[in-house]
């Protein structure tokens, strides 16, 4: 059943008993969280434990023939198995993934696609737009094609696009998986200012199987394994007393990787 806002007292996103069956395995199973308005929360898992087909169910972009129960409501709109464009405003998301090629169109220059997107846009909210992110000293941005910049500078230019949306939940999936360390650095920025943008701060589900770069953006964390969730704690409790033996592997193996970077120069400048 829709329901209406209603204010501050539902979280953005809250998900409960989701449930994903794909080719009759069952992928998900019975996950229930809540990320509030303005918090950032990771997902973290090893390969395959089903971060990404629980990104999907939440922006409503589950593969062909998965089978979804449970509820995902977003702003106390139920939204579990609609797609984003059937979605009304309230219970849309703004998304970055981690393949940026495919989020752009790859014979379409930039300028257009900016022009589409935004159509209302000034030239002076374009260049306030790619300075938030970092990419306002490029030359000849706007005639380029996507194939012309980095991954990193696309995976910028997506997030840059994400963060027009008005949308209060923000669902990045691996955005930073496929970059260098100092491009990493500057996409987690450009991250961090989205979520902090005004008018309101946006609340963020980060997908990840990174618990250091988890641990420079999200304040709380969610652990999956085999589709079920595992432990949820905050970011500092689960770095500090890892509950269960998947989050336990975890943080020891983050931790003799700090290690390793510390006696080679700190990779992420914070201890995990
Ligand atoms: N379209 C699909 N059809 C059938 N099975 C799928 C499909 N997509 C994913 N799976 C399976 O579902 C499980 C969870 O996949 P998912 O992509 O959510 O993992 P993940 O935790 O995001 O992994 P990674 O960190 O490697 O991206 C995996 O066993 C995967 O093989």
């Amino acid at each position: 059943m829709t329901r209406n806002r209603t204010q501050n007292t539902e979280p953005v996103l809250a998900v409960e008993g989701l449930t994903m069956r794909l080719a009759d395995e069952t992928r998900i199973s019975g996950l229930s969280f809540s990320i509030g308005a303005g918090e950032r929360v990771c997902l973290l898992g090893a390969s395959g434990s089903g971060k990404s087909l629980t990104a999907r169910a939440v922006t409503g972009t589950p593969p062909a023939g998965a089978i979804l129960s449970g509820s995902i409501r977003v702003n106390g709109v139920e939204a579990c198995g609609i797609h984003p464009v059937s979605r009304c405003m309230t219970s849309r998301v703004a998304t970055v993934f981690q393949d940026s090629s495919t989020a752009l169109n790859p014979l379409m220059t930039l300028g257009k696609q900016l022009r589409l997107a935004l159509p209302a846009a000034s030239e002076d909210q374009l260049c306030t737009m790619r300075d938030a992110v970092g990419l306002g000293d490029i030359a000849q941005f706007y005639t380029r094609y996507p194939a012309e910049l980095s991954g990193g500078q696309r995976q910028r230019l997506c997030l840059a696009l994400a963060m027009q949306s008005t949308s209060s939940l923000l669902v990045a999936d691996e955005p930073t998986t496929a970059l260098d360390v100092l491009t990493q650095q500057q996409v987690l920025q450009a991250m961090r200012n989205a979520c902090a943008s005004p008018p309101s701060p946006r609340a963020l589900l980060f997908i990840t199987h990174d618990i250091a770069v988890a641990a420079q953006l999200c304040e709380r964390a969610l652990v999956m394994e085999n589709g079920v969730l595992v432990e949820s704690a905050g970011m500092a409790q689960l770095l500090s007393h890892p509950q269960h033996p998947y989050s336990q592997k975890l943080v020891h193996a983050a931790r003799q990787a700090a290690v390793l970077h510390q006696n080679t120069g700190s990779r992420y400048g914070v201890a995990v």
